[in-house]
């Protein structure tokens, strides 16, 4: 049934049609198939007259007629390529070639019509499309031409030396999770903006070609649409961000913590310089819990004062089932009402410091002559007791927590603009330990600008290990938000990890100390 319609090296054209007759083939099967079960239920005679209706019904492909100005001296080198467009793009950007003048594919997008059907290749040079000679027009004359053919588009080209025809190759298994925003609508140096795939800071892509130093082609995670579009590459956005980042200083935070980390000085940590990461792309791997697995911890980051302690308080009080802290260990006497390993475990000042020496805190701090601490063995405690375990930590304590082990989910909990904060905090408190004097004071202008650089310098030096950005304006808004986001993390199926946190080396599963 295949038909080599007399053109000379015409090999597309008879694998089409090839294509095409194996699909009838399985039609036609799917028909006999059914018409057989009739078979069981009725006539001999009545399945062999549909069989004689099938048999007799013409499944060639009806492919366009060829054009019929193919000059003799183009067979060897002419290809015509017709393809089926729907209202979809085909998928390719074209060019100007700067030595020969031609117009040639630049790009051959992953998933799209082209690339689907394996006969156009980056580098075939286009000489007619419909019909239309392509020679004196500029790629932008062209565009609007491709974009209006609809149905059968036939294509005139030169193919560019030493490519085999083949459909598309396996595609990358290569998952990322993108962390920042992008736009190709504001991106000037997009080689072709209508290519350019646009993403915000979390969705998870998947890279499908990267050939290109400079720009990659992507498809979003869940998207419907499964052609590729152009993003930055990784060496790109990090030449971008080197060329545009302010020199971000840490500054001492001027709102202390209630229990400040094991650097007592509210210096930026000596990890903090090395921390330092341009946020690009962090690759991933899809996670499904095993239910025998501890869950994760939820570490919440943000400036001092932003409102982690009562985003944790009140994730506590809405599923206290679900939900749990570890209890800190202290040195201050014991009160009346409290029990020692509910509120707190009391410790002597001695035993507290022999635990700092042998590293049994996560984070420690003293406040008004008391030690307060957070130890490792009580986290595995509340993960022991199959409860997401909550945490609020200095940026740096993330690093030493961010292991296979604990696969945290890091959710940045990020200060409003002034206004808002002005306006949210007026009535706001929070407890000093600057001012030995008092014990809670309201929040001042210079401690809203502080917690918005604070903010600033985190996200800079840690933005590459947040999983989750919450902005803490209204706070209901805030909360809905970040309750519905855990609850989703719960739920999803595959989650979207640190590709090293899947990979069973013993490197990452060492215990901490
Ligand atoms: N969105 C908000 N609107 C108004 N007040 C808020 C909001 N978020 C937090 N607050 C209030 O701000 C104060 C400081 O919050 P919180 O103690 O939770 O901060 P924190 O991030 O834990 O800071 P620190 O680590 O210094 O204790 C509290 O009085 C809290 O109720």
């Amino acid at each position: 049934g295949i038909e080599n319609k007399g053109v000379n090296n015409f090999d597309p054209y008879i694998f089409e049609k090839y294509k095409y007759y194996l699909l009838n083939k399985i039609y036609f099967s799917e028909q006999l198939y059914y018409y057989s079960r009739c078979f069981l239920t009725s006539s001999v005679q009545g399945l062999l007259s549909v069989h004689d209706i099938v048999a007799q019904k013409g499944y060639d492909p009806e492919l366009p007629p060829l054009p019929d100005n193919i000059e003799e001296e183009d067979e060897d080198s002419v290809k015509i390529i017709s393809l089926f467009k729907s209202q979809e793009p085909l998928g390719a950007t074209i060019k100007r070639d700067e030595s020969t003048g031609a117009i040639v594919v630049a790009r051959i997008m992953r998933g799209g019509a082209a690339d689907k059907s394996g006969l156009i290749h980056e580098g075939d040079e286009l000489r007619e499309v419909n019909g239309v000679q392509m020679e004196d027009k500029t790629p932008e004359e062209i565009i609007p031409i491709m974009a209006q053919s609809q149905g059968e588009v036939t294509f005139k080209v030169i193919p560019v030396p030493g490519i085999k025809e083949e459909l598309s190759a396996n595609e990358t298994m290569l998952f990322v999770r993108s962390l920042f925003d992008y736009n190709p609508e504001e991106d000037p140096a997009i080689p072709c903006r209508q290519a350019g795939l646009g993403f915000k800071s979390g969705d998870i892509l998947q890279i499908v070609n990267q050939e290109d130093d400079t720009w990659w082609q992507a498809c979003r995670h869940g998207d419907s649409n499964s052609r590729a579009g152009l993003i930055p590459s990784r060496q790109l956005q990090e030449r971008r961000v080197a060329l545009q980042r302010p020199k971000a200083l840490f500054k001492p935070q001027r709102v202390p913590k209630k229990v400040t980390g094991d650097d007592l000085s509210n210096k930026p940590p000596p990890e903090m310089g090395g921390a330092t990461q341009t946020p690009t792309y962090l690759e991933v791997a899809p996670y499904c819990r095993d239910p025998k697995e501890g869950r994760r911890l939820v570490l919440l980051v943000g400036p001092s004062g932003v409102g982690l302690s009562e985003m944790k308080r009140r994730l506590l009080l809405s599923d206290p089932d679900h939900y749990g802290v570890p209890v800190p260990h202290t040195t201050r006497e014991k009160r009346k009402q409290e029990k020692d390993g509910v509120e707190y475990h009391f410790v002597s000042r001695q035993t507290f410091e022999m635990d700092i020496v042998n590293h049994k805190f996560l984070e420690y701090g003293e406040h008004r002559g008391n030690y307060y601490g957070t130890s490792l063995q009580s986290v595995h405690k509340v993960i022991g007791e199959d409860k997401v375990c909550l945490l609020d930590v200095q940026p740096h304590t993330v690093q030493r927590l961010h292991t296979t082990e604990f696969k945290p989910c890091v959710v940045f909990v990020k200060p409003p603009s002034i206004q808002e904060l002005r306006f949210s905090r007026r009535k706001a408190t929070f407890i000093s330990t600057q001012d030995m004097t008092k014990l809670t004071k309201t929040f001042s202008e210079e401690d809203f600008e502080d917690m918005i650089s604070s903010a600033e310098a985190m996200d800079s030096h840690y933005g590459h290990l947040f999983e989750m950005v919450v902005v803490n304006g209204d706070f209901a808004m805030a909360f809905n938000k970040l309750r519905a986001e855990l609850e989703k993390l719960e739920t999803a199926a595959p989650q979207w990890i640190p590709v090293e946190w899947t990979s069973h080396t013993k490197q990452n599963t060492e215990s901490l100390c």
